[in-house]
């Protein structure tokens, strides 16, 4: 399958010099889901706002359909690419559906018709918030704000979404609602994740980064080796099978030593 995003050598400095992201390719096909993995400050969301043409890379190029992203006009990259970042702020005034209705946007402009707020109570009814429609987002807790930030770019119908740690203020039914609710818009999905245990179910692209490098891209059987994740991440993560189906289970083991004294 021909690649919908390609990243060629990506590199982004900082001000001061240090390098934070490097020499990093990778592809998306148009089904694909991809996560990236690392520890704290290995340049995770620097790499996802390249991908996501919201950081111009000091090297290299991203592509979109072949097209050098930097060069696609605004509105026509939000009508292909959503994003949920991690330092969105929506207008704690706006309504649920309001909100929502806002990923519209690129595709209607702001005379929307009936057609686009429907869309967007859609969105908001399969992210499990319709109920909470008519609240202001300013008196939402942090996992239902999360929810309507994917119920607006789910709105959005992007042909790809970037997600940045979508699920580090839900429940653990939340996330997984949230990420089956993304996997079945069988759209090219770039997600961080910091929870090993939803990458393998979730995804079928792996990037694994360390020091902004690129030390592994590839599938999760393959990139979750307990040897990579061993030296990137410090712990032990352990690939256990699960007690009743046909698959294995990733989890960290996280050692907590208590002094004799505590
Ligand atoms: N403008 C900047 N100037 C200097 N350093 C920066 C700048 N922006 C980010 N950094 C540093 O770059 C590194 C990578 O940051 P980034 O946010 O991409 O990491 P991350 O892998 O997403 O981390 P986390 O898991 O903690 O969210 C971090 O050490 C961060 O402190």
């Amino acid at each position: 399958m021909s690649a919908l995003l390609e990243a060629r050598d990506l590199g982004f400095s900082a001000d001061n010099g240090a390098m934070l992201v490097e020499g990093v390719s990778l592809s998306v096909g148009p089904r694909d889901r991809l996560a990236i993995i690392g520890p704290n400050g290995a340049g995770k969301t620097t790499l996802l706002r390249m991908l996501a043409g919201m950081l111009r890379p000091d090297t290299g190029a991203v592509t979109l359909d072949g097209r050098d992203l930097s060069r696609i006009p605004a509105a026509e990259r939000a009508r292909n690419i959503a994003v949920v970042g991690q330092s969105d702020r929506p207008d704690p005034r706006l309504s649920v559906i309001d909100y929502a209705e806002l990923g519209r946007v690129p595709h209607a402009g702001l005379r929307r018709r009936g057609e686009d707020r429907e869309i967007a109570r859609d969105a908001l009814d399969r992210a499990g918030l319709l109920p909470l429609a008519g609240r202001a987002m300013g008196s939402l807790s942090g996992g239902e704000r999360q929810r309507a930030q994917i119920a607006r770019a789910v709105a959005q119908q992007p042909r790809i979404l970037f997600l940045d740690e979508p699920t580090n203020h839900l429940d653990p039914r939340a996330r997984g609602a949230v990420l089956e609710l993304v996997a079945c818009l069988g759209i090219a999905v770039v997600s961080v994740l910091h929870d090993l245990s939803l990458v393998a179910p979730f995804v079928n692209r792996v990037a694994v980064l360390e020091g902004g490098r690129l030390l592994a891209f590839d599938t999760p059987d393959r990139a979750l080796t307990p040897a990579l994740m061993r030296e990137v991440f410090g712990v032990d993560v352990l690939r256990l099978p699960h007690p009743v189906e046909a698959r294995e289970l990733t989890v960290f083991d996280i050692p907590i030593r208590l002094s004799l004294n505590s």
